[in-house]
């Protein structure tokens, strides 16, 4: 059944940005094995969409071109928007509120398990839309619990502004003055996997981010900044997926200004000057490669 999401129905829509890591390092390892990251993100104005409504029951739907890969978990109650609606009443029955049934519907615009942060993106929408559908505003430290239970990338989800993320991802310093570029997000749709990524690094002790010492000032800047910086998951992650370098070659040869791999891949990213160059880019790479993903976006601004 091919299923439409009609925003209207719903009384909260929530978005859920991409993430993009337009440069991670590597910084070090928890004793428990979680690394250590020194990350730069920023968010897409393309993501997944949510929508939230009272129900007599707990329901879930899906639509959006990935939602497919999603079914077989989603039954098995797998799905992480289940898992944040279910910490998230967990918190406010410790609280002493009975939160009441809902119906949230998930449209999948993203690409699963692709290093743009697509199930964190929802887990965080999800803990934003109940919150204003029920009424309630746990602690910054409950939701930092929360969301840390979810997954790493799941409190920067919760900002959606460029930032620098450390630790794992729970030491975060908002960028008010970071600029917005336009983008071309591209897959081959091969999913790759977080944990093998990093169980494939060869050096866990990499230096921090080279930004914090000087941060740049405007767009020009930024990019000559972002060019000089990498991805340290990307070599593990193109031994796994070789789809990555033709990816990134192809994003190149459209003009792009700085191309990089997201997360733990396979998405990279080409950064244009103009939008309408990117929507150009997209649309060309979209008739070279029909069969992968390509997506033209502007990033969301500092202080936006
Ligand atoms: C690569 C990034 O996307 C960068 O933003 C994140 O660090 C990954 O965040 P995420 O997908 O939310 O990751 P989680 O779901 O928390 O972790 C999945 C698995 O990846 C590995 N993992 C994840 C994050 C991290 N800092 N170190 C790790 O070693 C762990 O084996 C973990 O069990
Ligand atoms: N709503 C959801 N959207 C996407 N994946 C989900 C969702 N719920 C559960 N998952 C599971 O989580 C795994 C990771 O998916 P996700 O798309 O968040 O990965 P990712 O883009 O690599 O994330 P990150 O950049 O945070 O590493 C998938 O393999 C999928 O099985």
């Amino acid at each position: 059944m091919h299923v439409i999401f009609a925003a209207g129905d719903f009384n909260f829509v929530q978005e859920a940005p991409a993430k993009i890591n337009l440069a991670l390092q590597v910084t070090g390892q928890r004793a428990d094995g979680y690394h250590l990251l020194d990350t730069l993100v920023t968010f897409a104005r393309h993501g997944d969409r949510l929508g939230f409504r009272a129900s007599h029951r707990d329901e879930f739907s899906l639509s959006g071109r990935f939602s497919p890969l999603l079914a077989d978990e989603a039954d098995a109650g797998d799905n992480l928007v289940l898992k944040a609606r279910d910490l998230l009443r967990q918190a406010a029955r410790t609280a002493g509120f009975e939160a009441p049934p809902v119906h949230i519907h998930l449209e999948k615009n993203l690409p699963v398990a692709s290093g743009i942060g697509g199930g964190s993106a929802d887990a965080a929408a999800t803990l934003g839309g109940l919150m204003r559908l029920w009424g309630i505003a746990p602690s910054s430290d409950t939701m930092m619990a929360i969301a840390l239970k979810l997954g790493a990338d799941v409190p920067m989800c919760l900002v959606s502004r460029p930032l620098i993320a450390r630790g794992i991802g729970e030491t975060i310093e908002l960028l008010p003055h970071f600029p917005s570029f336009a983008m071309v997000l591209g897959n081959p749709l091969v999913s790759v996997s977080t944990p093998e990524v990093f169980s494939l690094l060869a050096r866990k002790d990499n230096p921090a981010l080279a930004l914090s010492l000087q941060m740049p000032n405007d767009h020009a800047q930024w990019i000559e900044a972002i060019k000089g910086l990498r991805n340290d998951l990307e070599p593990p992650a193109r031994t796994l997926c070789n789809e990555i370098a033709t990816l990134s070659q192809l994003i190149e040869t459209q003009g792009a200004v700085a191309t990089r791999m997201s997360g733990s891949g396979a998405t990279c990213f080409g950064l244009f000057d103009h939008l309408e160059q990117a929507k150009a880019a997209a649309a060309s790479l979209h008739s070279l490669r029909p069969d992968w993903y390509f997506q033209a976006t502007e990033t969301i601004k500092g202080d936006a």
